[in-house]
């Protein structure tokens, strides 16, 4: 059989003087390497994007993190802090994605922005700052650090038992993760059923309840030196699993 296809949803930053469609590079090997599926980056068209034509050539997609934020009015709000970087190209593409993957039944991993977006698209909110509200950690990377102290397991999180996450670790109960994030998950959508979360009471993990395939979403980074971490390697494997089972069952 062949490989399954991922999308992987594109950024759009600046390349020189130039606009262009991103994707990092740990997120594309996490499909090769930790799914062992065929990533495949789609660009960031918003609307000009031809969303079906794409799905029927996708058996998975995985949305990326992203120093970008969802732009705020996505969830009736107003952005706080006009400094911090947005990225209306992604969003225009990754919402209607999100909202007609589900639909279809393609597993569906989210990772960090990717995890935001899902809540976003499926009609949750964010906290813009979570560091400001009452009660809550700090969930930023402190930037004087190096990366690989940046990306270093940093707090634990607790896994609801008989969710998706518990079944793809094999039952372990609570797990370091990493954690590089401003915003956060505030009112969860109503599909949405928890699966972890940190010791501040933030949702750091959840599927899409009513969803016919595979979902996972996580806030933190699997995808950083997954084959050195045997709990994010289970996360791909499990979702690399799902995407060969879409792809051997799916109609066309
Ligand atoms: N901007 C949002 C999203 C955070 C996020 O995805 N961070 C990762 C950026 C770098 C990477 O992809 O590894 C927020 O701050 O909450």
């Amino acid at each position: 059989m062949r490989s399954p296809i991922v999308l992987v949803p594109a950024c759009v930053n600046p390349v020189g003087l130039h606009a262009a469609h991103t994707a990092q590079f740990k997120y594309v090997a996490a499909v090769a390497d930790g799914a062992r599926c065929a990533p495949l980056i789609m660009p960031a068209l918003g609307e000009a994007t031809d969303f079906e034509a794409l799905l029927d050539l996708a058996d998975g997609i995985l949305l990326t993190g992203s120093p970008s934020n969802v732009h705020a009015g996505l969830y009736g709000q107003a952005v706080l802090d006009p400094a911090l970087p947005l990225d209306a190209a992604r969003d225009a593409t990754t919402l209607p994605l999100i909202r007609a993957a589900i639909e279809r039944g393609i597993p569906l991993l989210a990772i960090c922005r990717g995890f935001q977006e899902v809540n976003v698209a499926l009609g949750g909110t964010l906290h813009q700052s979570v560091h400001s509200v009452a009660g809550m950690s700090d969930h930023r990377e402190h930037k004087g650090h190096t990366m690989e102290e940046q990306y270093a397991p940093i707090h634990h999180v607790q896994v609801e038992p008989g969710g998706v996450l518990a079944r793809a670790l094999g039952g372990v109960d609570r797990i370091m993760v990493n954690s590089l994030h401003g915003q956060g998950l505030d009112q969860l959508a109503p599909r949405l059923a928890v699966e972890a979360r940190a010791a501040d009471g933030l949702v750091e993990a959840y599927r899409v309840r009513d969803a016919t395939g595979f979902t996972l979403a996580v806030q933190w980074h699997p995808e950083w030196k997954l084959m050195d971490n045997p709990d994010s390697l289970k996360l791909l494997q499990a979702f690399g699993d799902a995407c060969r089972h879409y792809k051997k069952t799916r109609i066309k």
